[in-house]
Order: C-alpha cells, then structure tokens, then sequence
C-alpha cells in the first residue's frame, strides 16, 4: 500500500481530563497469524476482531495472492478456506507488504516450505530493513534466495524449497518474527522443527499453532528462554479465532490517561499475555494505577478490561530482559519517562535501531525538540523526567506510526503544542487512533 506524497501534520495540545471507555483494534500479531494460519490450514477459519489496518490487509492480500480464500464478511469478522501446509501456489506479482515487517517475515516462512518462487516487497521504510535473519535459517531448510538487495534487503525473490528439512535453530536474537518464519517453514517439512530462544518472544506463532491442531511443545531453556518443538507435516484444521484487543495500540490511551490529571479510561479486551506486557509492569513500577477486571481467556491469549487513572510516575530502571516483552512500547514509555519525576534508564535496546526506523534515535529526537533531556549511551536510553514537558516541536515520524502516535500522546499533557509531520502511518496498525483519542477528550488538530 502506497501514501500519498503529500504529508499530513497534526497537532496536539494540552486537554482536559481524558474519560471514557473504548476497545482499542484487534492484537497486530495474533491477526496477521490467524489469516497465515487459516491459509495454510484445510477448511474454513472465521476471525472476528481482526485488526483492519493496513499491515494486516496487505497480509490478507498476500494469503489471497498464494491461493487461499479470503473474504470480509462484516465489520472486523473474516472468512479464510485455507489451501493445506505446502500447498500455496505461485504468486503472478509480487507480495506487497507495505511497512510491515510481520508480515513479510512470516510470509517467507510460510512460503520458503512450498516449491514456488514469490517476490516480497514493502515500502521504502521496510525496504530498508535487514531480512537476512530470516533468510540465515530458511536457507538452511532449502529455499534459495533467487535474487535480492544488498544485505539481504527487499525486494527480494525467494524460491521455497521442493523437499523443506527440519533444523534446529537458535535465533541470533529474540525475536519473534525469526522464531515464527522458522516454525511456518517447518511445517512442511518432514520430522521436528526446533527453536531455541536464550529470550522468550511472543509466543501467539505457538499458541495458534496449537490450536489449529498442531503438535507443538515449548520448554524454559535456561533463564529466560525457551525451546520449542513442532512436530512437522500436521493437517492444520480451519478454526475460530476471536482476536483481542492489541496491547501495543492500548499503550498509547494508557500514557495519555497517566500524565493528563484527572483522566479515567476505561480499555476493553486487552489481552494480556505476560509476554506482551512488560509496559504493564514497567508503568506500574513508576508509580500507574492501571487496574485488571474482567480477566478471561481464548485460544490460550488472557485478555482483561483495565482501568487507568492519572498518576504521580516517578523514574525507574528498566532491565534489559525485559525488552522482548515490551519491544514495541519503549517510545511511548519514553514519554511516560518524560513526564515522571527522576531519571528514567531503559537498557538493552539494540533490536529498536531495526524496527520502522531507528526507534533509538528517532525516539531521542522526539524528547529532544520538546525540550526534554535525554541520552542514547550505547543501546540504552536515558531520559530525564522533570514532572512536565515544555513541548513546542515538530516531531518527524520517518515513516513510523508508534513515533506519530508517541508524540500526539506527549502533546496531550505538554506546556506547548507537540505537531507531528506526518499522521498517515498511524494507519498501518491503529486507523481510529485519532478519532478514538478524540473520543476520550484529546485535543488533536
Ligand atoms: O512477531 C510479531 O508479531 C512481532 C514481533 C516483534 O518484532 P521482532 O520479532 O523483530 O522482535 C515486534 O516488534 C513486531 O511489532 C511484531
Ligand atoms: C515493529 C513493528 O511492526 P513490524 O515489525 O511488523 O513492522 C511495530 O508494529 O511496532
């Protein structure tokens, strides 16, 4: 999916209490498994509550585009009658994944067990982006890269293998986009897949596996990881999967709540796997009242209604083991950080250098002409929370929805406006964010 060159800015300023109860969009993860999924299984997968963002829509394009059925058929509820593990057939054009990196990378997983070539593309943002983690072990199960950028990048032609081998395989880095291409790729071959992570990722890949009738089992492995094991050659089965709500969309109110006094928001489905929810954790060790009800599970994802009220945060040291759980939260942390009192340390932040942009240094830059101090040490960042933002810059997006929405959120509690350059990415994971906001009283124009 291409934008439109024209930017769209937008500025958010100072609000009166935030209230009001919504359901942020459907967990990006569990949706872009659940069309994959429902394509490599046989027989009919019903989705509701899929997240309708452009990410998971050009996914959705791309399972269409290997030969599954794919259909809307009401708001947020999806049809997919599925082709069989290693029956995709040839693409005519190229597989356009926009700016999502889930969805490229789990694709070629899928598609590196099936004797077809296919061409994966993206946009300039996800053109840049290193797909040599994932080719590293898929290689080894057979595919080939046919032809490709420097360093692995987009575009790029992959040619799955004819007779895919299992291996066992440890990931360079936790990383569940790697961990996930690995296991759909070993579904269509012979004998046991193994991942082994020495940090445990998202496990959804896992979970869904399950529950679409594979066998698959996941061990601790050492301190912090895990091993996983899957049985190759399954006969996926068609099932129902109810996505809920995602927590990387829901931090974004939950910050904004926290830092403009006297909010009272009220979020939805959240699910709450404990790998997900180191945001969670991290906000409620400086100090959030962020309360669970309703606390319920489906399909192995627990999900709760949490209630999140305006609250004194103070600085906190964030342990790098943490990461995995919290990967996609740290910008919007930052800004949590920014408006706590004392110094706030998140350590061991390497993989945010790799994600829509350089997240590190993107995210400085986004304190910075705010007015806010911070410092990039190495893979750590530090921000020095003063209790109040002065605000007054234009934060540039560089392509990547998480700064936009980061920065809109830091302009609802700041002493002068915060602008963004450009609002159009938003689109790609959460596209009521600014009515939604809105909604709750944010103040955006
Ligand atoms: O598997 C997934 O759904 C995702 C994994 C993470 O990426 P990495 O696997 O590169 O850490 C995360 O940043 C991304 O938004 C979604
Ligand atoms: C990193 C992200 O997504 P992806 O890797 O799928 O582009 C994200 O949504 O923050």
């Amino acid at each position: 999916m291409t934008h439109s060159d024209k930017p769209t800015p937008l500025r958010s300023r100072a609000s009166g209490p935030l209230t009001g109860k919504v359901r942020v969009p459907g967990d990006k993860s569990i949706s872009h498994r659940a069309l994959i999924l429902g394509a490599l299984a046989v027989g009919e997968t019903r989705i509701t509550g899929l997240l309708e963002g452009e990410d998971v829509l050009n996914t959705a394009k791309s399972m269409q585009a290997l030969g599954a059925t794919v259909e809307r058929t009401g708001d947020f509820a999806w049809k997919v009658n599925g082709v069989g593990v290693g029956g995709f057939a040839e693409p005519k054009a190229a597989l356009d994944f926009g700016n999502s990196g889930t969805g490229c990378r789990l694709v070629m997983g899928a598609v590196a067990g099936c004797p077809i070539s296919a061409v994966f593309d993206g946009d300039a943002s996800l053109r840049s982006r290193p797909m040599r983690r994932i080719l590293d072990p898929l290689e080894k199960m057979g595919a080939k890269v046919v032809s490709g950028g420097e360093g692995g990048r987009l575009p790029l032609t992959v040619q799955g293998a004819r007779d895919p081998l299992p291996i066992t395989y440890k990931t360079p880095v936790a990383s569940a986009q790697i961990k996930s291409a690995v296991l759909l790729a070993g579904l269509a071959a012979p004998g046991t897949t193994t991942v082994i992570e020495s940090e445990a990722s998202r496990d959804h890949t896992e979970l869904m596996l399950k529950h679409f009738g594979a066998d698959i089992t996941s061990v601790q492995e050492g301190r912090h990881g895990r091993r996983i094991t899957l049985v190759g050659q399954p006969e996926l089965h068609g099932a129902n999967v109810v996505v809920p709500a995602d927590p990387s969309s829901a931090a974004f109110p939950i910050v904004a709540a926290l830092i403009v006094e006297g909010s009272d928001v009220v979020l939805s489905d959240v699910m709450t796997n404990p790998l997900r929810t180191g945001l969670f954790t991290t906000l409620r060790e400086m100090g959030a009242s962020i309360e669970e009800s309703e606390v319920r599970g489906d399909a192995g994802e627990p999900m709760a209604q949490l209630r999140v009220r305006a609250s004194k945060l103070r600085g906190v040291e964030v342990p790098p083991e943490r990461a995995p759980s919290m990967i996609d939260e740290y910008l919007v942390l930052a800004v949590a950080a920014s408006f706590a009192e004392g110094t706030t340390i998140m350590r061991g932040l390497q993989e945010l250098r790799v994600k829509e942009s350089d997240r590190l240094e993107a995210t400085a830059d986004m304190l910075r002409v705010n007015g806010v101090k911070v410092t990039v040490s190495g893979d750590d960042l530090i921000v020095e929370g003063r209790g109040h933002v002065p605000g007054g810059g234009t934060v540039a997006t560089h392509m990547d929805h998480r700064i936009a929405m980061s920065a809109l959120v830091m302009g609802c509690a700041s002493d002068q406006p915060v602008t963004v350059d450009d609002t159009a990415f938003i689109a790609t994971s959460f596209p009521d964010f600014i009515p939604m906001m809105r909604s709750l009283g944010a103040e955006f124009s």
